[in-house]
């Protein structure tokens, strides 16, 4: 008989002891399987690594073609990869869930979010590809993602507007030892007042080994960068991508059109003079052409050797050839080679075979590579034979012959 309970209360069932081992089963069933959730949920997301895609046949295909699955990373491809590409890929998921809005003077044509939003479901543009972070178990992933640094950049792209910078930059970044921010931080032209702490908040972090970059394609004609970036570290290394200044000023005038469909012609904003063919040096899409003369103004507190000029026309025609390049100059391992890219016939350009912290085909946004006006032929001689002393200063300068007056 069971003894009696206090005076008015109800005996106490006593629990069976079965049902007692049976809840604390459960329970330990429950935290073993959440456990085993979150360790899939991480295996899964560093097998979405980016990086050199192996075992791919060459160019040619469209972005989506069927047979395009091998891309998926695989355990082939993860043998592949080096940890720094692991720990750069947690890093970027770090980076996403503090993100910030876009640096404040990005140009209005940069996808900033779209770039900066590695692969993720959930984030705006993402590509919908693994499991967001924001579903595991609040903190679970904190102690592993809580690595590196912000670093001030070691390099950077300091021009040349409509030179091909945000292709340069978007190939770079495939690199697992580069990491750079996606939108354009206007920092040493427009905002060089909010001092460098401000900057540095700006960067991604960064783990030892590992190169910060940015570009800003204004750096190059502005008159205060040279002396602030040296101020910042005279090592910074400098890449200028360059391109024929009659196309790249076609481009920025087709880029101002976009905007502003009620602007006049090209070929009237050209000329102070259209009967005496004197050209507007003052039209800012005309005088950024002048390469000659900006360089001069980085000579004063660069050596050449730490510039590097990229051919804008070559990093279409044969992107990987400039990317080895750069790779060189900046100390890194040339993992980025031509099994990285494959030519998309719609776009008309060079496009990845896998972005940076993605599994799929990425080519730039619709506001590279658009369509340029047809401009009077004559127009275009003319600005040629305005060009080409300034070429031939700029050739001289860098050692490099561009081919634009070919
Ligand atoms: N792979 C690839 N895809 C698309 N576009 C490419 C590529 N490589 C270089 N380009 C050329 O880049 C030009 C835009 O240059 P920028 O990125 O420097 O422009 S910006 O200054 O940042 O606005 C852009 O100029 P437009 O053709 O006039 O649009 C392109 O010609």
């Amino acid at each position: 008989m069971a003894p009696p309970g206090p005076a008015g209360a109800l005996p106490a069932p006593a629990e069976p002891l079965s049902r007692s081992i049976f809840r604390k089963f459960l329970l330990m069933l429950c935290s073993l399987l959440t456990s085993l959730y979150v360790f899939y949920c991480l295996a899964e997301r560093c097998q979405t690594l980016s990086g050199p895609v192996v075992g791919l046949s060459g160019g040619g295909e469209e972005a989506g073609d069927p047979g395009r699955g091998v891309l998926a990373g695989g355990p082939r491809e993860l043998e592949m990869w080096p940890a720094a590409a692991q720990r750069k890929r947690l890093l970027q998921l770090q980076q996403w869930r503090r993100r910030r809005p876009p640096a404040p003077h990005d140009d209005g044509n940069e996808a900033v979010w779209e770039e900066e939003t590695p692969g993720l479901a959930g984030g705006p543009g993402g590509s919908g590809a693994g499991s967001s972070v924001a579903e595991a178990p609040p903190g679970t992933l904190e102690l592993l993602l809580d690595e590196g640094s912000k670093q001030l950049p070691q390099a950077i792209i300091i021009g040349v507007k409509k030179g091909g910078t945000r292709a340069l930059l978007e190939f770079l970044r495939v690199h697992p030892d580069v990491r750079a921010v996606g939108a354009e931080p206007h920092f040493f032209d427009r905002s060089y007042d909010k001092g460098l702490a401000w900057y540095r908040d700006l960067m991604p972090r960064t783990l030892e080994g590992q190169i910060t970059m940015e570009k800003t394609p204004s750096y190059f004609v502005t008159r205060e960068a040279p002396a602030r970036i040296s101020a910042m570290s005279k090592d910074t290394k400098l890449i200028v991508v360059v391109r024929d200044p009659v196309t790249r000023a076609i481009s920025d005038y087709t880029q101002t059109l976009s905007k502003r469909p009620d602007i006049p012609t090209f070929e009237s904003l050209t000329f102070k003079n259209r009967s005496t063919g004197l050209i507007d040096t003052s039209w800012s899409a005309i005088q950024i052409g002048i390469y000659a003369k900006h360089l001069e103004h980085w000579l004063r507190h660069f050596p050449i050797g730490q510039m590097l000029f990229v051919s804008g026309e070559r990093l279409i025609s044969d992107p990987a050839g400039e990317l080895g390049r750069v790779q060189d100059f900046l100390g890194l391992k040339r993992i980025i080679t031509d099994k990285h890219f494959y030519f998309n016939k719609t776009k008309g350009f060079p496009c990845l075979k896998k972005a940076e912290g993605s599994s799929k085909p990425h080519c730039l946004g619709k506001t590279k590579g658009r369509p340029h006006p047809e401009i009077d032929r004559e127009v275009v001689r003319r600005l040629r034979e305005f060009y080409r002393p300034f070429n031939l200063k700029f050739y001289q300068m860098t050692g490099h012959d561009f081919g634009w007056d070919g």
